[in-house]
């Protein structure tokens, strides 16, 4: 972005932060973000012109005085009836054309659907609301039919809701740190040495392993500081980031760890003020100080609670993002400022690279690679915040979508989960220095996730095979100086099955020496399982 554009869009959000209730302000900044090809923050913001317009309608709303205030400044007058009518007829249409309009190109038709149904209510005979109707009604048809069905027999509740949008770091974040410069490397390493004193973090070269993409580029990874021997144990971190599913095991709230059986569950305790249970009391104590000060008694976790199995992902994430803004409000800090957050990767896409297809010119031509739901990126957050008592309307710097978007993108490439025996992942954690180790199918650390995250040296390391031939296992242990390499899938699949498992976690096809090896032959490896 250039820098008139960036100052330009500064402005936008300097008004809303002067005027918070201006219902022009506030579109004025959906504009922007669509006229820069983010139509998801687009449709975030139009979103919050929305729910201005309802609060200056209803006399009950919470800040209904002051948003009348703000109108009668903007031009709308000041009686409760001028205002209406100067919603109605000037304000309203361009509301609901811009959240409609952003919400298609992000592919989420059932959510404009509903938008475009509340729009045409209030502008019965509008046009461009009138022919988008019929345009999502074709593209859903289009798509039902590409999985085969039948669309005549289903309704818009049925229609998709979700689409990939930019995956960035935004040009207006300044929260994001510079990764590789000393102070930040020195800050990192002073959280390393607590957690594990043998090990260091430094910038590394990798290869590109996004579609499309080339060369190398300079990432984080973990080294040794000195010779490890085979199994020895060298990393324990507890992370309080973490996310359960309303059905899963009875685990501690704040690091996920498994009560023990009720006999020998003497450390377990309940918060004093609500319902929620931890393994410990300094497991309560560090809870109350992180996060749990904030939602104490909220209900937020109820966020999860219909989630259908395939959706469980999904609700992880969701709960993940949840944890992270109840830390920001307890600790009265941005979001992207947290120090389980700060220094993780976010998978941003490079500089330059470019896509073509339908939506493309939405998107400034851009590739897309974050998932985006109106209903998870936008609605949840706003639902949650407002649980925690907090002004959306006045916090905007704090938790706007970009900033959710942003944390669910460092989540997406980050967090680590753990299975139900149905194989349904039903508990998550983000663990911030853990997940700085990089990936090799042949890894020469094993971890556990159990409470803490601990890790060794792996005693074995893993035999290769293509077909027929074998290659036997390299030695175990590190040398000082050797990059630490961690696993993200199941290292005894078949090369194949192994490089779809880890694809999502490394942003395209393994290429570690293994994989290479392994796919220029036959794959024909049996099936294993994780760990050592
Ligand atoms: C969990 S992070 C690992 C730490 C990361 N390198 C950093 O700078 O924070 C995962 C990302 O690291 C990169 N990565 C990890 N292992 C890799 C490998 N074997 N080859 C190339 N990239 C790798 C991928 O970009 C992946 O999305």
């Amino acid at each position: 972005m250039d820098t008139e554009s960036l100052a330009a869009h500064e402005r936008l959000l300097a008004d809303v932060d002067d005027h918070p209730y201006s219902i022009p302000a506030r579109l004025a900044l959906a504009r922007g973000y669509a006229a820069l090809g983010y139509p998801d923050l687009a449709a975030g913001e139009a979103y919050m012109a929305l729910l201005l317009t309802d609060e200056a309608t209803d006399e009950s709303g919470e800040y209904h005085d002051e948003v009348l205030e703000a109108a009668a400044v903007d031009g709308g007058g000041d009686t409760p009836e001028s205002v209406s009518a100067w919603i109605a007829e000037t304000i309203s249409l361009d509301v609901y054309a811009l959240l409609t309009t952003s919400l298609l190109a992000c592919s989420n038709l059932k959510s404009v659907h509903k938008y475009t149904a509340l729009g045409l209510a209030a502008h019965p005979s509008d046009p461009t609301l009138t022919s988008l109707a019929e345009t999502i009604h074709t593209r859903a048809a289009a798509h039902l039919r590409r999985r085969g069905l039948d669309p005549e027999k289903y309704t818009a509740a049925d229609y998709p809701d979700r689409g990939l949008v930019r995956r960035e770091l935004y040009p207006w974040n300044a929260h994001e740190p510079d990764r590789f410069s000393p102070p930040s490397l020195a800050l990192m390493n002073a959280q390393m040495t607590a957690v594990a004193p043998a090990l260091e973090v430094r910038a590394v070269r990798l290869p590109v392993l996004a579609a499309g993409g080339t060369g190398e580029v300079t990432q984080l990874g973990v080294f040794a500081r000195r010779d490890l021997a085979p199994g020895e144990e060298v990393f324990s971190e507890l992370s309080l980031l973490t996310a359960a599913l309303p059905l899963a095991d009875a685990l501690c709230d704040a690091c996920s760890k498994r009560f023990p059986p009720l006999e020998e569950a003497d450390d377990v305790v309940q918060c004093d003020e609500c319902e929620v249970v931890f393994c410990s009391p300094g497991c309560r104590d560090a809870a109350w100080e992180a996060y749990h000060s904030a939602v104490c008694g909220a209900d937020v976790d109820s966020v999860a609670k219909d989630a259908p199995r395939e959706d469980a992902p999904d609700a992880l994430y969701s709960l993940l993002l949840l944890r992270a803004l109840a830390m920001a409000q307890a600790r009265d800090m941005h979001p992207l400022e947290l120090p389980e957050v700060r220094f993780i990767w976010g998978d941003f896409s490079l500089e330059g690279a470019r896509c073509a297809d339908e939506d493309a010119e939405a998107f400034a031509g851009r590739p897309r690679t974050l998932s985006f739901s109106f209903h998870l990126n936008v609605l949840l957050p706003l639902h949650i915040l407002t649980k925690m008592d907090v002004n959306v309307f006045t916090t905007s710097r704090r938790f706007a979508p970009w900033v959710t978007n942003t944390l669910y993108a460092k989540f997406r490439g980050t967090a680590s989960a753990r299975q139900a025996p149905s194989g349904v992942p039903e508990v998550a954690a983000v663990h911030p220095l853990w997940c700085l180790a990089n990936h090799a199918c042949d890894p020469n650390v094993a971890w556990e996730w159990e409470g803490g995250m601990k890790l060794w040296v792996r005693r074995e390391m893993v035999g290769w095979r293509r077909g027929e031939e074998r290659r036997a296992p390299r030695e175990a242990g590190i040398k000082e100086g050797e990059e630490v390499m961690s696993h993200y899938c199941d290292v005894f699949l078949p090369v194949k099955e192994r490089r779809e498992w880890a694809a999502g976690a490394l942003g395209g096809m393994c290429l570690c020496d293994r994989c290479v090896w392994e796919a220029e032959g036959e794959e024909k490896s049996e099936g294993g399982v994780n760990g050592e």
